[in-house]
């Protein structure tokens, strides 16, 4: 079963066209990881899903409803990418506030503890750190027990041990079936948790699939070398990496690129091939769609 669908959906303001003919389908259960460069569009189609805007045409439905509707939206969590908390209130009187509209929330405790909140009930949200605050505006998009939850760039501003709190807290829901979508610029988050890929740019969807399937479709490879040396000029050079005495050659002809480093008297010390990764095969996407070489 379908629990959000956006048929044809365009999206303007103004001159701007942020959604262009967008169709997807969310199953139940999904966890789908929503790609694209600033500006593509995701947080537009968020907004639609959420209920927050009407697309100029097209249809969007969720749960077979108009999001607009709030029947429709009973069943679903939302976490923007920017939050507002009233400053005032406390952290437990936040969560019983959100929970209150719904009728079998999340007992109050076991969701600060999927998030890594616990002990702050009695704190104020202004008293929060950045980090904190960010963690519980994500964790009231859970406060209902949805079915779906839309979560637009969650760990933004996280640092490492926060982000982990986080992801422990949404994996522990995608594992009893719960429905995902997410927005995130830190593509390895994506590809270690999301399903499936799809990849908005300028509002159009340009790919969709399994991360494999994405990566497969690029077949991007990571040559690495060490040692110092001059670079020739290389053809098909999708990107270039330089850490210390260790190269990183992105290609998608690991053969060419290989001849082309043994004909210029490059030392092929250490050499590795390793396949790309999904941040790889999606700059080398949008790279060819910005050239229009897709
Ligand atoms: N309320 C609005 N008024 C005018 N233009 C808008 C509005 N909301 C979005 N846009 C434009 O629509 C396009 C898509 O924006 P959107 O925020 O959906 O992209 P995004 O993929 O979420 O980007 P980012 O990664 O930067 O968050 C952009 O060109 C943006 O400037």
């Amino acid at each position: 079963m379908h629990l959000a669908q956006a048929e044809h959906v365009t999206c303007r303001f103004g001159a701007v066209t942020a959604l262009d003919r967008v169709s997807v389908e969310i199953p139940e259960g999904q966890f789908l990881g929503l790609l694209g460069p600033n500006g593509a569009g995701k947080s537009t189609l968020i907004n639609l899903f959420a209920g927050l805007r009407r697309p100029t045409s097209g249809r969007v439905r969720l749960g077979g409803r108009d999001p607009r509707h709030p029947a429709a939206r009973r069943h679903t969590g939302t976490t923007p990418q920017e939050t507002g908390l009233p400053a005032a209130l406390r952290v437990g009187e936040c969560v019983d506030f959100v929970a209150a509209h719904y009728p079998d929330p999340m007992p109050r405790g076991e969701l600060l503890e999927r998030f890594g909140l616990t002990g702050l009930e009695r704190r104020q949200t202004g008293g929060l750190s950045g980090g904190q605050r960010r963690r519980l505006a994500v964790a009231l998009a859970f406060a209902g027990r949805p079915r779906l939850v839309f979560l637009d760039e969650p760990t933004t501003g996280l640092d490492v041990e926060a982000r982990h709190a986080l992801w422990e807290g949404v994996r522990a829901y995608h594992a009893e079936g719960g429905t995902v979508v997410l927005t995130s610029h830190y593509l390895e988050e994506v590809e270690a948790l999301a399903e499936r890929v799809l990849i908005l740019d300028r509002g159009r969807v340009v790919r969709d699939g399994t991360v494999e399937d994405i990566r497969d479709a690029v077949r991007i490879r990571r040559v690495t070398l060490r040692g110092v040396f001059p670079l020739p000029p290389l053809s098909g050079l999708a990107g270039l990496e330089q850490e210390g005495d260790v190269t990183t050659l992105l290609t998608a002809d690991v053969d060419a690129l290989v001849r082309e480093l043994v004909a210029a008297g490059v030392p092929l010390a250490d050499l590795r091939v390793d396949a790309g990764s999904l941040e790889d095969a999606f700059l080398a996407i949008t790279r060819a769609e910005s050239e229009g070489i897709s």
